[in-house]
């Protein structure tokens, strides 16, 4: 049995560049792993099994980790027969890329196992066509994410603060979010050069970012309003993470987070950058 951890992730501003032909949009956005993990349990199994500790996300075939197992078994020619479990930690459907990270660890999993027949080129490629978010999952630190998420830059920058993450525990969904988003919401590239030139402070980041999904998944649950009024009217600078529910905060909480998380039954995860 192996035991592997799967990473969220928080978007540090996210702009709708482009609606595309094929329904998807390019995005702009800065994306950073945290230390909030799924747990993944891996052991030899005579056929491919998938199932996880949260009955809101499916087993087997319409598991993103069992689809990403099968795309590395068409596009390799390899047969890989794993029992999979994965410990849920990450709330789904937040915007902190929970499936997504699965996937791409089971996938850089079974790359390493069979000897590495993938280049993280090939993984990227692959990741990029089962979900728009796995591509960033191959890579470490600050990264910049253009195209429909499959286009990565790294910026050679790692931030290490602390930072905390409020879940309402509702779940927005990605598809709807993205439904959502018209052609007055679009922002120039140009528009955008600024904020590369903010990227070297996390805090002077945060203070100016905007997300553009953020914006539509609060005003359809109301609920997201009120965590980002809770959190600034504390004093807090706040942002939705992807296509929300979760709202995170750079810096350490105060007591008085924690009587409000609890009061509201909002989960409240206490992280770092990694
Ligand atoms: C919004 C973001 C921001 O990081 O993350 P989450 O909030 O999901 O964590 C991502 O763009 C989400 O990536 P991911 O959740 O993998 O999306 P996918 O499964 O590929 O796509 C789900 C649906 O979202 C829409 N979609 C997704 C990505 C994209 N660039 N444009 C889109 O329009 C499409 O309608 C697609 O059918
Ligand atoms: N292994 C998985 N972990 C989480 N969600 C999964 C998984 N496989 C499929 N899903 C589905 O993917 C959707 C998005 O989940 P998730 O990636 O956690 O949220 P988000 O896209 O908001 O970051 C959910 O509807 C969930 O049911």
């Amino acid at each position: 049995m192996e035991i592997l951890l799967s990473p969220a992730k928080i978007n540090l501003g996210l702009w709708i560049t482009e609606k595309r032909p094929d329904g998807y949009h390019n995005i702009y956005t800065y994306m950073h792993k945290v230390s909030l993990y799924d747990r993944i349990f891996v052991k030899p199994s005579p056929i491919l099994k998938v199932s996880s500790s949260n009955p809101s996300v499916p087993e087997g075939k319409e598991n993103i980790v069992y689809k990403a197992v099968k795309e590395f078994e068409n596009y390799t020619g390899l047969e890989v027969n794993l029992e999979i479990f994965i410990e849920k930690n990450i709330p789904v459907g937040a915007g902190l890329g929970g499936g997504s990270s699965n996937a791409a660890t089971i996938l850089k999993y079974i790359n390493d196992k069979f000897g590495k027949p993938l280049s993280e080129e090939e993984l990227i490629k692959l990741g990029a066509s089962i979900g728009s978010d796995i591509p960033f999952f191959f890579k470490e630190g600050l990264v910049k994410v253009t195209g429909k998420g499959d286009i990565l830059e790294d910026t050679d920058i790692k931030y290490e603060n602390p930072v905390f993450i409020i879940y309402p525990n509702i779940p927005s969904d990605t598809k709807d979010i993205y439904s959502k988003v018209d052609y007055k919401m679009l922002t120039k590239l140009e528009d955008l050069a600024k904020i590369d030139s903010l990227i070297f402070d996390v805090n002077k980041l945060v203070e100016n970012i905007e997300n553009t999904l953020g914006i539509i998944a609060k005003e359809h649950i109301g609920t997201i309003r009120e965590v980002l009024n809770t959190v600034e009217y504390l004093g807090y600078i706040g942002n939705i993470t992807g296509s929300g529910s979760a709202v995170y905060v750079i810096g350490e909480p105060g007591n008085e987070v924690d009587i409000i998380c609890k009061a509201k039954n909002w989960k409240l995860f206490k992280v770092k950058f990694i």
